[in-house]
């Protein structure tokens, strides 16, 4: 299968980034819940800007073809209905890829949608500004499988062609350890900033440093608990390395919670500190600073 032709399900940071930098390499079609403007702009980190005419559709009529891949860049609070839509007026057969953080939206996905699913984990960071502009801030790496291990194949040429457009990808077999790492990094860190507004490095000083650390020990046990290791490291001291080496990589930014709540848009405390606080009770461990995280963010959404 050669894929010539991306539709990119939610125009918003991450889809955006997606769509331009693969505008050069085949058809791309921008789909949103309103029409997304067809002229985009990208600023890349290097500070080159690429404009790029693409296609644009809505979710609620699409068009008449048939995409050899489709790419969901909703945020995962609504992930689960728009992959319905889609499954609705798309071909049994056909190919999706998750780019959600957090977990629990992945498996619903998988298990619902009747062709073959990918996820992806990407440590590429953009945001937008208005509906014609990205940035992408700086380079990452993307990581691409199949929850239960299969479309190897599939995987495979993603990553191919988007490497070739410039998101370095690279197949892998264990894409669920690797979303549930970038979810330990994302609870230690995104609920902090999100609650005092503040950039990830100011994490490293007092009074939120201790607050940071007291979120570490709760996700290592956790993690200890559901058999997941650390990329480097062992047990604690490995996530703990992990966690600040994040922080101190991406001092400078402020974190997609953060922004969400500044901008009166649903976190997504649910796909990541839900299924933390869901593993510590089956394992009865103590989850104190997790569940109060949970109730601040899901009190403020609330409001
Ligand atoms: N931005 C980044 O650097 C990274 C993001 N991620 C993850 O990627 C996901 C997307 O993040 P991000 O791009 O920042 O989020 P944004 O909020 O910027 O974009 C989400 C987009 O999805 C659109 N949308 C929502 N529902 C639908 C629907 N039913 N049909 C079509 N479009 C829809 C929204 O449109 P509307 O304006 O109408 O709400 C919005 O344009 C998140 O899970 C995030 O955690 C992962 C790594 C990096
Ligand atoms: C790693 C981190 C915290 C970087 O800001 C991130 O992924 C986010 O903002 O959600």
């Amino acid at each position: 299968m050669t894929l010539f032709s991306h539709w990119i399900v939610g125009p918003g940071a991450l889809g955006r980034l997606i769509a331009l930098r693969l505008a050069d390499h085949a058809r791309v079609t921008l789909v949103g819940r309103r029409p997304p403007s067809p002229i985009q702009r990208l600023m890349t980190p290097e500070g080159e800007t690429l404009t790029r005419r693409l296609g644009v559709a809505v979710i609620g009529a699409l068009p008449d073809e048939t995409p050899s891949i489709v790419h969901l860049t909703t945020k995962a609070t609504t992930a689960l209905p728009a992959s319905d839509a889609l499954a609705r007026a798309l071909p049994m057969d056909s190919p999706l890829v998750l780019w959600q953080n957090g977990v629990g939206s992945q498996q619903a996905i998988t298990q619902r949608w009747p062709g073959p699913v990918l996820c992806a984990s990407t440590t590429e960071g953009a945001h937008v500004q208005g509906d014609t502009q990205v940035t992408h801030a700086g380079h990452g790496r993307t990581f691409i499988g199949a929850l239960d291990g299969r479309h190897r194949e599939l995987a495979s040429q993603l990553a191919g062609v988007l490497t070739l457009a410039g998101l370095s990808s690279e197949p892998v077999d264990d894409i669920g350890v690797r979303l549930w790492r970038k979810l330990a990094v994302n609870a230690a860190i995104n609920p902090l900033v999100a609650r005092f507004g503040i950039a990830n490095g100011e994490l490293r000083d007092p009074p939120y440093r201790s607050q940071v650390e007291a979120l570490i020990e709760e996700i290592a046990a956790i993690m200890a608990a559901e058999g997941l290791k650390p990329p480097e490291g062992e047990g604690i001291d490995g996530w703990r390395q992990l966690v600040w080496q994040v922080i101190d990589a991406t001092a400078g930014n402020l974190a997609s919670m953060l922004q969400d709540v500044m901008a009166g848009r649903p976190t997504e405390h649910e796909a990541i500190l839900g299924p933390l606080l869901a593993a510590a009770r089956r394992h009865k461990l103590p989850a104190e600073h997790i569940e109060m995280h949970f109730r601040y963010l899901a009190a403020h959404q609330s409001t």
